[in-house]
């Protein structure tokens, strides 16, 4: 899932001994997979290339440091980052010395070990109105499906009777069950049935929805700390993961919003949407960076499908490869 994992399973298939035939198909394959996850993210990244590409048209083997300062402006990573980053880089920077400083930016986020998962494994999502709350939770709902395992959904955002409905849709086009209430009741009780619900039947992943709600709004942030209280209560170490979603568009205003929901109720990871819709894709250095937290996945359109698990090595190879020419 993620590359650090990718590149032990690498490693682990070398040493492995198996007919020579299948273990090439089997490293093929994953090298396949790896070159199909860049093409994603150039995908999701085209607009952050054209802005790109306006300060470097032409690819190169060496670039200025004045040209890679600016390109990462126009990207939108902040000049703080900008200038750790850059910091002792000589006039003329090859690719490797720029991948190697741009990838060092993610180092802060602490490794998630997702080998033995508890069961059920419990996500609750937070974010902003509109942040694309509800379309990750289908995503992450239909990769799970995808890996083999049952998933059930929380409507835990009881604030909004659309939200219940726009929820309730995408469980039904995925097939998956999910656990509801009426507009205005209690969004704990609904966190705390659908986690009983998972037990009850053996389910292996849950995924709570919440309400969009600003880091301001005092009642329902302290809704949102009680529904992390009721899940532990339902289930002892739930909510497993308290992931942020945070809308790609915004670009770097998004920090401070993740920051407060941070010192609220604790975050353990990021997921950055709409990075198909904007030239802003050099937030995401910021965004880890800054947070010091796991960006897990990137939403990169509409669809169940548009969501790609998240990883530093690709994205910045994804951006190196649009100003640099092939390492010889
Ligand atoms: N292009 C693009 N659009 C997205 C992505 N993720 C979500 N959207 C769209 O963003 C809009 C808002 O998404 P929702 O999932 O409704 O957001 P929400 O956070 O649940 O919003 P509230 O229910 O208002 O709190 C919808 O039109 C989604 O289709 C993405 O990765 N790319």
């Amino acid at each position: 899932m993620f590359s650090f994992f990718k590149k032990k399973k690498d490693i682990d298939i070398e040493k492995e001994e198996l007919p020579l035939e299948i273990k090439e198909n089997t490293i093929q394959e994953i090298k396949a997979e790896n070159e199909q996850k860049k093409g994603f993210f150039s995908k999701a990244l085209e607009k952050t290339f054209e802005t790109i590409k306006t300060v470097v048209p032409q690819k190169k083997e060496k670039i200025s440091f004045d040209d890679i300062q600016e390109l990462l402006i126009e990207a939108d990573m902040e000049y703080e980052i900008i200038e750790k980053a850059m910091d002792g880089l000589p006039d003329e920077i090859t690719r490797k010395q720029l991948r190697h400083r741009l990838v060092m930016l993610f180092e802060h986020a602490p490794k998630v070990d997702l080998s033995n998962l508890p069961k059920p494994f419990v996500r609750l999502i937070i974010g902003v109105n509109g942040a694309g709350k509800t379309t990750t939770i289908a995503k992450l709902a239909n990769i799970s499906k995808k890996d083999g395992k049952s998933v059930i959904l929380g409507a835990g955002d009881t604030f909004r009777a659309a939200a219940i409905e726009q929820l309730s849709t995408w469980a039904a086009k995925l097939d998956v069950p999910i656990i509801k209430t009426k507009q205005g009741h209690d969004a704990s009780a609904v966190a705390f049935d659908t986690i009983s619900a998972a037990i009850a039947r053996n389910i292996d992943n849950v995924i709570i929805d919440t309400a969009g709600r600003l880091q301001t709004q005092t009642n329902l942030n302290n809704e949102l700390k009680k529904i992390v209280k009721v899940c532990e209560k339902a289930m002892t170490g739930a909510p497993h993961q308290k992931l942020m979603i945070l809308d790609g568009t915004q670009g770097n205003t998004a920090i401070a919003q993740a920051k407060a929901f941070n010192e609220m109720v604790g975050i353990d990871g990021i997921i950055v949407t709409k990075l198909d819709g904007t030239a802003k894709g050099g937030a995401l250095f910021s965004i880890s960076n800054q947070l010091e937290l796991p960006i897990f996945y990137v939403g990169v359109g509409e669809k169940q499908d548009d969501l790609i698990a998240f990883s530093p090595d690709d994205f910045v190879d994804s951006l190196l490869d649009e100003i640099y020419t092939p390492e010889k």
